[in-house]
């Protein structure tokens, strides 16, 4: 009934979610190590720490045992929580299994005994028929029981992960965006993902231990019958043997643990090997060489890893073998000396080596599937902290429900990112108001950003406070207070949805299609839509069947069109026209006046000529305000505003004249 094979258990998955700067954090970056045969020092990923070490060191006999009960609890729980018939079918197989089992022991003592115990043939058979037909009996029905038990693992298995992998992603959703920036929250979200993969393994290690948790109850149940001596002799014999399989394991699962870093820098390589993002850079680059070389070396250094991990575990096994030969031989002389004493029948003697057996093999099946559970537990205690903690992370704002907001007050803010050893904002004060447009400005770094993220409420201050109203918004609930937000980022989604979805974002309004045209239009998306086939049904991935794949500005001006779409109280763009043609540009510039009459609007962007459109400036210097006033007043000033705007002045001449030259 067994499928767990030993190799898988040193199966480490890797981190499905595609790798990003935020993923790969500064805190898990060793100091480069020394160069490698004289060449560059390489970025190498470690990952060390917490629960990964802890499940190498738990595997040992005596936190096994401990671990185990709590282990097949746990995956009947979650099989429970699944599918209930399933489960209760799985513990009916089982049990039935384990009693088919003694029975089938019993009926080959009854069966030799038969044979062994008259001189008449015709009178052996005919006392031996019943209990070969019982042999039969339990035999069919085990393998029967087997094959149902296989089916129903095999459905609730997939049910299992994909469960764990939804409430994974509900968790993720409901942490505060500042969480990214937190190397140890990334770090519990990549090994909670490991343990969504793992959780469908664990029904299937739980069969396993129950049905060799039955067959060691029933062997050991027929050999004490049989001889009390045995069965205390088998498992001592069988000790050896186990503890060198346990090693074994643990040196494969260490050793994994020590390429783990590797194993990362290999996820992140191929995600940029494979993926489209980069393929034309690559090409243009000349760096299939370069890429595919270092992941040589990765690999190189993995394989290193392993084959040293296998000689050890080899010559683990092999010195169990050993000892478990001498035992077996101990436990066979023992047999044989009892038979020559008269202490047992030959009819018992040929039980006790079926039972032997049985109880042999249950042992070394408990201990092999036991490490593997035993792990696999580990990775799922990742997934459960995390779900209970969200790394720590998770929101709890208040239950406040914002209106549309009337003025939106920064007071005294202060923001710095975890990690960092400087405030991105320093003691900033401002007011929005609804009718109004400000327009953050400032050199990159400066803050532009992060101040709009603290505005719209994604991230929460450090110091001071974001009013709307005169509410604290981290008093808000989030997804009321967002309601309100209208955001177009600097980087904004290329969603592979329809265009409708990415315009509505999956919530359209009573207005239906005429909203999102009314939107795309706002934002000169209604040229590009025109052009697709399937107009607002055009599928935006390029890699997808009748998928289509848009130019940069096509896709902002439909990230435009999302924000316009959103009846919120608040619209932020930040850079909204980076990509856009100029008289694309100057539409949306026109535009926002009306925008601005019904709402909050705040503008980051990096075209000073274009910001006169603003009722006022916000000019932003390390994270400090350094002026604020009207365009009027700013391009009178001597400041900074007047240093942007000569920069800008004089690239956009420099421009003209090469264009005038060529
Ligand atoms: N997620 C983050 N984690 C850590 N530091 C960050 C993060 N985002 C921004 N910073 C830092 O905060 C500072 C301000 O960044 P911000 O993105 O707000 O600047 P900006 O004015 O919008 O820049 P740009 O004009 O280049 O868009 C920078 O020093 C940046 O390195």
């Amino acid at each position: 009934m067994s499928r767990a094979t030993d190799e898988s258990a040193d199966h480490v998955p890797e981190p499905r979610t595609a790798p990003t700067a935020e993923s790969v954090s500064p805190g898990e970056q060793e100091t480069p190590p020394p160069p490698e045969s004289g060449g560059e020092p390489q970025m190498r990923y470690v990952d060390l720490t917490g629960s990964r070490e802890a499940a190498g060191r738990s595997i040992r006999l005596r936190d096994m045992a401990r671990r185990l009960p709590q282990l097949v609890r746990r995956s009947l729980a979650l099989a429970w929580q699944v599918d209930r018939p399933a489960t209760i079918g799985l513990l009916l197989c089982q049990a039935t299994a384990g009693v088919m089992q003694a029975l089938g022991l019993v009926a080959i003592s009854g069966t030799l005994t038969a044979l062994l115990t008259s001189d008449d043939v015709y009178d052996r058979l005919l006392q031996a028929w019943p209990s070969v037909a019982l042999l039969a009996g339990a035999a069919g029905a085990r393998a029967l029981l087997g094959i149902t038990v296989s089916w129903l693992s095999s459905r609730l298995g997939p049910l299992m992960s994909r469960e764990a992998e939804q409430q994974l992603l509900l968790g993720c959703a409901a942490v505060e965006l500042c969480a990214y920036d937190d190397p140890e929250f990334n770090r519990a979200r990549e090994a909670a993902d490991r343990g969504a993969q793992v959780t469908g393994d664990l029904i299937d290690e739980g069969q396993d231990l129950i049905a060799s948790a039955a067959s060691f109850v029933a062997g050991a149940l027929v050999l004490a019958g049989v001889n009390r001596l045995l069965l205390p002799l088998l498992i001592a014999a069988s000790l050896p043997q186990a503890l060198a399989q346990i090693s074994a394991a643990r040196v494969r699962y260490l050793a994994n643990l020590r390429s783990n870093g590797d194993l990362r820098m290999l996820s992140v390589l191929r995600w940029h090997i494979y993926n489209r993002d980069a393929a034309d850079q690559i090409r243009a680059g000349t760096m299939a060489p370069f890429l595919s070389g270092r992941y040589r070396e990765t690999v190189a250094r993995i394989n290193r890893e392993d084959r040293t991990a296998a000689d050890k575990g080899a010559r683990m096994s092999l010195v169990g073998a050993l000892c478990g030969g001498l035992g077996s031989a101990v436990v066979w002389a023992a047999v044989v000396l009892l038979l020559a004493g008269g202490r047992i029948s030959v009819g018992h003697a040929g039980t006790a080596v079926f039972a032997l057996q049985m109880v042999g093999q249950s042992v070394r099946g408990l201990v092999a599937i036991g490490a593997r559970a035993v792990r696999t537990g580990l990775y799922m205690d990742d997934w459960s902290d995390f779900l209970e903690r969200a790394g720590g992370f998770r929101m709890h704002r208040g239950s406040h429900r914002p209106e549309p907001p009337r003025t939106i007050e920064v007071k005294a803010v202060t923001h710095r990112y975890a990690g960092k050893d400087r405030d991105a904002l320093s003691d900033v004060s401002l007011t929005l108001r609804r009718g109004e447009v400000t327009a953050l400005v400032g050199f990159n770094g400066s803050g532009k950003s992060t101040l709009s993220k603290l505005i719209s409420g994604l991230n929460l201050p450090t110091a001071g406070e974001v009013l709307w109203d005169g509410k604290p918004v981290g008093e808000a609930d989030p997804q009321d207070l967002w309601r309100q937000v209208a955001l177009v980022p600097q980087d904004y989604a290329h969603w592979p949805l329809t265009v409708r979805e990415n315009v509505n974002l999956g919530q359209p309004t009573a207005r239906g299609d005429a909203a999102v045209r009314e939107a795309c239009e706002a934002a000169g998306a209604d040229e590009v839509v025109d052009q697709l086939a399937s107009g607002l049904d055009t599928l935006l991935a390029r890699e997808w069947l009748n998928g289509e794949e848009l130019s940069g500005g096509q896709w902002q001006r439909i990230a435009l069109a999302r924000a316009f779409f959103r009846e919120a109280g608040l619209l932020v763009l930040d850079e909204p026209t980076a990509n856009l043609d100029p008289r694309a540009e100057y539409r949306i510039f026109q535009r926002l006046r009306d925008l601005a009459q019904d709402r909050v609007v705040l503008l980051v962007t990096h075209r000073i000529t274009n910001v006169a459109v603003a009722d006022r400036i916000v000019v932003l210097d390390e994270g400090r305000i350094a002026q604020q006033g009207t365009y009027q007043e700013l391009s009178q000033q001597v400041g900074m505003f007047q240093q942007l705007l000569s920069y800008q002045v004089t690239s956009d001449a420099a421009g003209e004249q090469t264009g005038a030259r060529t």
